[in-house]
C-alpha cells in the first residue's frame, strides 16, 4: 500500500485499529501535512507493542493499568460497567483527560486526585490531556451548588488561566521527572497536554451544537438531577446557562475524543453527573456527525466513551477540600505557604496516612508497606507523614524545593511542636514562599520567579515600556529593557477586542515596540492587567492598582523612584543604631535583596547567570559593619 502518500488532511489520521488490526483513517481535525513512511512505522510499532502488552495482560504476565488504578484506591465510582473499561484499558491505547474549570488563581490539593490516574495512566502510555474550563469557567458548574457563581471578570479569568496553565506545565514537567525517577522509560507514543476549551467554544456555532445534540438530550434526565430539582425548588430557579453547563462539558469531550481519541473522562465524585451526561453527549454527537468523511461510528462497546469518579478529599468534617468551602490547601506557595502545604501533609492522621501515600506518590506498594511497618514503630516520629509531605512537595514543587522545606520544617520542629506564634511574632520558616533558583543552577518552573505582581498605575500609565519592562524583572535595568524593546524581544498580550482567544498559548500576543507611554493603556486586558512575556515562558501578570494602593502594599519595584541602594542603606544603618535590628538580620535582608535582584535578571528562556561575587548592597553594608564594628583602640579580637 503507497502509505507515504497518504495525508494527514481534515478528517484523516492513519490508526492501526486494534480490533480489526487494519490500517484505517480515523477522522480527526488536523493540519494538513504530509505523514512520512518514518511516522507510520512509528505509529505501526506502537500499535503492535501495545498489542503485545495486552496479550501479556490476558496471559497474566503483565499488569491491567485498570488494576493498579483500583489498587491505589482511585476508582470510587465508574461510568460504564468496570469490566467493559478494564478490558477497554487493555485493548486500548484510548486517551483521557481531566477538566478544572479556572475559577481560582490557583489549582488545590484536591485538584491532584482526579489528577493522580492521570499521571499514573500517561506514565503507562495511555493520552494523559487536562483540560482548562476558559469557556466553562464563564457559565459555572451548577453541580452541589445551592446558588449561582458569582462572575467573574475578565482580567481575573486571564489571570487565573494563565497561573492554572503554568502550575499545569510544571506538574506535567515533575510528572516526566517521577517517571524517571521511578524507572519508567519514556516512549514515543507517550501523549500529554494542557488544552483549554475556549480553543473551540470561541468558535463554535451554537446552531452546530443544538442540531447535533440538543434533539437528543432529553430533558427528563436532565431535570432529574439532584442539583436542578433542588435549585428549581428554591426562589431564585438556575438559569439556562447553567443548565445546559453539563452539554458544553460532554461537547469538550467529544472535541478530545476526535481530536486526541479521548475515551474516558475521570473527576472528583461530584462529577459523575457530568460524566453520565457526557457520555450522552458524545454519543449524540457522534452518532450526528454530518460529513461522512468525518464520521466516528462506534464500532462495538469498546469504542464508548467511558469514565470514573475519584473519592473526594475530605477534611476532618468531612467537608470537601476545595474552592467552595474555603478550605483549600493551594499549590501556589503565594497563597498556601510551602511551609505550610508541607505541614498539611505531615498534620494527616495516622490512620489515613496509608491511603493517603497510595494515591498522592508515585511510590511502588512495597515501599509504602515498608514504610508502614516503620511507622508503626513509633507514630510519634510521624515517618510516614514526612515521607507523603516529601513526596507530594516533589510533585509539586520539585524535589529542590521539597528537600528544602523539609529541612527547615525540621529545623523548626527539632525543639518539639512550634507553640503558637504571638500576634505579630515572626515565626522561622513559616514564611518560605520565596523560593528562588540556586547558585549554578538554570532557572525552571520550580524555581521560576513569581508571575504575578501588582504595579502602580503612575508607572504603567505614565513611564515608558522600557521602566515597565525593568520593573516587571524583564529587565536588569532600564537601558537593557530598552534595548528589548527596540529588539521586539518582548511581548505583550493584546487588550480586549483584540484578542479573541484567552489562553496562555493562543493569547494573541504582538511584540512591544518603543512606543509612546500613552500606547501601554491600549493594551490593558479590562482596563488593568497587563501581560508580559519574554521567551517562551517567562510571563509577568501586572495587576496595576492606583498609586495610594501600591505605597499601602508596601511594595517596591526595580527602578522605583526614592529606593536607590545608598537610601537604603542609610535606612539599614538607622535600624542599627537604633537596635531595631541586629547586624546579621540586616545582612541576611541585603543578602536575599541581592539574591532577589540576580534572580530577576533572567535571560531569555529560563537561564539565569549567578554573579560569584558579593552584590552591591551586600558589600556597603559588610563594609559599614566592619567599619561601624571596628575596636576604636584599631587592636585585634
Ligand atoms: N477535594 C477534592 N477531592 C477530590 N477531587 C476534587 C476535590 N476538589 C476538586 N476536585 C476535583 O477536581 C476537578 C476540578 O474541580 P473544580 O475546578 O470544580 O474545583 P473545586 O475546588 O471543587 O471547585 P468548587 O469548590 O468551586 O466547586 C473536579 O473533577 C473535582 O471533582
Ligand atoms: N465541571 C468541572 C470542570 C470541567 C470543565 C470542563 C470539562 O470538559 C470537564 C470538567 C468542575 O467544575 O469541576
Amino acid at each position: 500500500m503507497a502509505v507515504a502518500s497518504l495525508q494527514a488532511g481534515r478528517g484523516c489520521r492513519p490508526v492501526l485499529r486494534a480490533c480489526r488490526n487494519t490500517l484505517v483513517c480515523e477522522p480527526v481535525r488536523i493540519q494538513r501535512r504530509h505523514i512520512g513512511l518514518k511516522y507510520l512505522a512509528k505509529v505501526a510499532a506502537a500499535e503492535e507493542q501495545w498489542q503485545e502488552r495486552a496479550k501479556n495482560i490476558e496471559a497474566g504476565t503483565a499488569k491491567n493499568t485498570f488494576d493498579l488504578l483500583e489498587e491505589r484506591g482511585y476508582i470510587h465510582q465508574t461510568a460504564g460497567p468496570s469490566e467493559q473499561i478494564r478490558e477497554l484499558m487493555r485493548r486500548k491505547r484510548i486517551g483521557a483527560y481531566v477538566g478544572i474549570d479556572p475559577t481560582a488563581p490557583s489549582l488545590h490539593v484536591g485538584h491532584l486526585l482526579p489528577l493522580m490516574p492521570l499521571f499514573w495512566m500517561y506514565m503507562h502510555g495511555y493520552g494523559a490531556f487536562t483540560l482548562i474550563g476558559g469557556a466553562t469557567a464563564k457559565v459555572g458548574d451548577p453541580t452541589g451548588r445551592l446558588s449561582a457563581r458569582e462572575p467573574i471578570s475578565r482580567a481575573d479569568m486571564t489571570m487565573n488561566m494563565t497561573k492554572v496553565h503554568f502550575q499545569l506545565k510544571k506538574l506535567w514537567m515533575n510528572v516526566e521527572a517521577q517517571a524517571r525517577r521511578q524507572g519508567y522509560q519514556k516512549e514515543w507514543a507517550w501523549t500529554r497536554g494542557v488544552k483549554n476549551n475556549n480553543s473551540w467554544w470561541n468558535a463554535q456555532p451554537m446552531l452546530e451544537i443544538l442540531l447535533r445534540v440538543g434533539k437528543s438530550m432529553r430533558l427528563g434526565p436532565m431535570l432529574s438531577r439532584s442539583t436542578v430539582k433542588q435549585r428549581l425548588a428554591d426562589d431564585d430557579g438556575m438559569s439556562l446557562t447553567e443548565f445546559i453547563y453539563p452539554i458544553m462539558q460532554g461537547w469538550d469531550w467529544f472535541k478530545l475524543l476526535e481530536s486526541e481519541k479521548v475515551q474516558m473522562q475521570i473527576g472528583g465524585s461530584d462529577q459523575y453527573g457530568n460524566i453520565i451526561g457526557g457520555i450522552r453527549v458524545v454519543k449524540a454527537a457522534r452518532a450526528s456527525e454530518p460529513d461522512p468523511d468525518r464520521a466516528l461510528p462506534a464500532a462495538d462497546e469498546y469504542d464508548d466513551p467511558v469514565g470514573f469518579t475519584v473519592p473526594l478529599l475530605t477534611d476532618s468534617k468531612g467537608a470537601k477540600f476545595g474552592k467552595s468551602a474555603g478550605n483549600a490547601v493551594w499549590l501556589d506557595p503565594f497563597k498556601t505557604p510551602l511551609f505550610d502545604q508541607y505541614s498539611f501533609f505531615v498534620g494527616q492522621p495516622d490512620d489515613q496516612v496509608e491511603k493517603l501515600l497510595k494515591m498522592f506518590t508515585f511510590l511502588p506498594l512495597e515501599v509504602i508497606q515498608k514504610t508502614m511497618e516503620e511507622h508503626s514503630l513509633d507514630m510519634s516520629k510521624r515517618v510516614a507523614q514526612h515521607l507523603l509531605a516529601l513526596e507530594t512537595m516533589t510533585l509539586i514543587h520539585g524535589e529542590e524545593v521539597a528537600r528544602k522545606v523539609q529541612d527547615e520544617h525540621r529545623l523548626v520542629f527539632a525543639k518539639g511542636p512550634r507553640p503558637s506564634p504571638a500576634e505579630g511574632e515572626v515565626v522561622p520558616g513559616a514564611d518560605v514562599t520565596d523560593y528562588k533558583a540556586v547558585e549554578g543552577h538554570p532557572t525552571t518552573l520550580n524555581n521560576a520567579p513569581r508571575i504575578d505582581m501588582i504595579l502602580p498605575e503612575s508607572l504603567v500609565l505614565g513611564k515608558s515600556i522600557a521602566r515597565i519592562i525593568y520593573a516587571a524583572g524583564l529587565a536588569s535595568s532600564t537601558s537593557e529593557g530598552h534595548r528589548l524593546a527596540k529588539q521586539q524581544a518582548i511581548y505583550i498580550a493584546a487588550a480586549a477586542g483584540q484578542a479573541r482567544v484567552m489562553h496562555p498559548s493562543q493569547l494573541s500576543f504582538n511584540s512591544v515596540k518603543l512606543w509612546f507611554p500613552q500606547e501601554t493603556a491600549n493594551y490593558l486586558i479590562d482596563g488593568n492587567v497587563l501581560i508580559l512575556r519574554k521567551g517562551r515562558h517567562n510571563i509577568r501578570i501586572i495587576e496595576m492598582v492606583s498609586d495610594e494602593e501600591y505605597k499601602a502594599s508596601g511594595q517596591t519595584y526595580p527602578g522605583m523612584p526614592g529606593t536607590g541602594a545608598v537610601r537604603k542603606l542609610n535606612a539599614s544603618l538607622k535600624k542599627l543604631k537604633a537596635g531595631v535590628q541586629t547586624p546579621q538580620q540586616l545582612l541576611k535582608e541585603a543578602m536575599a535583596e541581592d539574591a532577589k535582584r540576580d534572580a530577576e535578571r533572567e535571560s531569555d528562556q529560563f537561564e539565569l547567570t549567578f554573579p560569584k561575587e558579593k552584590g552591591r548592597q551586600q558589600r556597603d553594608i559588610e563594609a559599614k559593619l566592619e567599619e561601624l564594628t571596628k575596636p576604636k583602640d584599631g587592636s585585634a579580637e
